[in-house]
C-alpha cells in the first residue's frame, strides 16, 4: 500500500475562510477542520494513506510555549509508531518558522516531518493551500525526504525548518531561507540540491520527551533612539535570556549597553541577533566585545528563531560558553 501520513492541523490561513472569493487578505484564520481540508484535496489519496488530527485551531500569532510543547510531543509520539511513515503539520504562517525550528531541534526521528501553511484562505481565488498541502503530503510520504530535518513546503520550495523565514506577508512566495532552498517539489516528485549542515532531529542533544516546560526568553528591538526600558522590564518579569533584535551586525545602542552589562551581571543571558530583512549574520566580538561582556551571538538566526534555540538550550545549561557552542552548532 501507500505510505501512511498523519496530518496534524493547528489552524492558520490554510484553514482560513473569507466572505468572498476576492478576499485574499481579509478573512478569518483557523476555521476549517482538518477532515474538510483533507476532503478538499482528493489527490492526496494518490500519494499517501492520510488521516488527520485536529491538535488546535488557532491563528499562529497566538501560539504559546504550552502549545508548542504539546504539538512537538504529539509529533514525537507519532514518529515512533510503526504505522506512521511521515507527518505533516498545517500551521499559520506567522510563527511557522518558529515551530518548524523547534521541531527540528527536539524531535528524534528521521521520518519526514513537513510543516506547511498558505498565504491565501481556501475560499480565495488562486488559493495556495491546496497545492501546498498536496506537496507537503507527497514529501512526507517519500523515502528521499528522510533524515533531512524538519522541512517547510511552501510555494513548491522545500526549505530547512532551521533557517526558513517569512520574508514577506502579501505574496504567496513568502518563505525563503537566506541560504537557499534544499530542493523543489514538482508534481509529487522531490528534486534535492543541498543538505542542512547544522545539527537536527536524530543528531540533536535535545529531546522533547525530556522537556516539560520552556524558560522565559524575550526579544527587545534595536532601532534609532533605542532605550533600555524593555530589557529591564523583561528581566524584572523573570526572563532567563533576552534576545537583542539588533540593527546590522547585532549592534547595540550606547544607551542600551550599560543595562545589558548590568543584567548579565545578574545572570540574564544576553544574546545578540539581527533584524535586518534578508537575514542577519552576527559575528562574535564584532560591534561589541562579547568575550569581555560574556554575551552570546545568535549566528545567523533571526530574533524569533534565536528565542526558540535559547529556550531549548536553557533547559540543559545556563553556561554561556555552552550556550554559544549550541548557537554555532544548531
Ligand atoms: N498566512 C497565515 O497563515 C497568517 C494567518 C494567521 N495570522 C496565522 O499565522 O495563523
Amino acid at each position: 500500500g501507500l505510505p501512511n501520513v498523519v496530518i496534524l492541523a493547528t489552524g492558520g490561513t490554510i484553514a482560513g475562510a473569507g466572505a468572498e472569493a476576492t478576499n485574499s487578505a481579509t478573512y478569518q484564520a483557523a476555521k476549517v477542520p482538518v477532515d474538510k481540508l483533507i476532503a478538499g484535496v482528493p489527490e492526496l489519496a494518490k500519494v499517501a494513506s492520510v488521516r488527520g488530527e485536529q491538535v488546535f485551531q488557532i491563528a499562529s500569532e497566538s501560539l504559546a510555549n504550552e502549545q508548542l510543547l504539546a504539538l512537538a510531543k504529539r509529533v514525537a509520539a507519532l514518529s515512533k509508531q510503526g504505522d506512521v511513515d511521515g507527518i505533516v503539520v498545517t500551521h499559520g504562517t506567522d510563527t511557522l518558522e518558529e515551530t518548524a525550528y523547534f521541531l527540528n531541534l527536539v524531535v528524534h526521528s528521521d521520518k519526514p516531518i513537513v510543516v506547511v501553511g498558505s498565504m491565501r484562505p481556501g475560499t480565495a481565488m488562486s488559493a495556495d493551500g491546496m497545492l501546498n498541502l498536496f506537496n507537503a503530503v507527497s514529501v512526507a510520504a517519500s523515502q528521499d525526504a528522510r533524515g533531512k530535518g524538519v522541512l517547510v513546503a511552501m510555494n513548491d520550495e522545500l526549505n530547512s525548518g532551521r533557517d526558513v523565514a517569512k520574508m514577506i506577508n502579501i505574496k504567496t512566495e513568502a518563505f525563503k531561507s537566506p541560504w537557499g532552498p534544499l530542493g523543489m517539489v514538482v508534481e509529487g516528485k522531490n528534486y534535492w540540491f543541498r543538505l542542512p549542515a547544522k545539527r537536527h532531529t536524530v543528531n540533536s542533544e535535545f529531546d522533547i520527551d525530556k522537556i516539560a516546560s520552556l524558560p522565559l526568553v524575550e526579544i527587545a528591538y534595536g532601532q534609532g533612539n533605542a532605550n533600555d526600558t524593555a530589557y529591564r522590564a523583561f528581566a524584572d518579569k523573570g526572563a532567563k535570556a533576552i534576545i537583542h533584535a539588533g540593527t546590522g551586525n547585532g549592534s547595540v545602542s550606547n544607551r542600551v549597553v550599560p543595562a545589558l552589562r548590568e543584567l548579565r551581571g545578574k545572570g540574564v543571558q544576553i544574546i545578540r541577533s539581527s533584524h535586518v530583512n534578508a537575514g542577519g549574520f552576527v559575528v562574535r566580538n564584532a560591534e561589541q566585545p562579547d568575550d569581555k561582556y560574556d554575551w552570546i551571538v545568535a549566528h545567523d538566526l533571526n530574533p524569533q528563531k534565536a528565542r526558540i534555540l535559547a529556550a531549548v538550550a536553557l533547559t540543559k545549561t545556563s553556561d554561556s560558553k555552552e550556550l554559544q557552542r549550541i548557537f554555532w552548532e544548531y
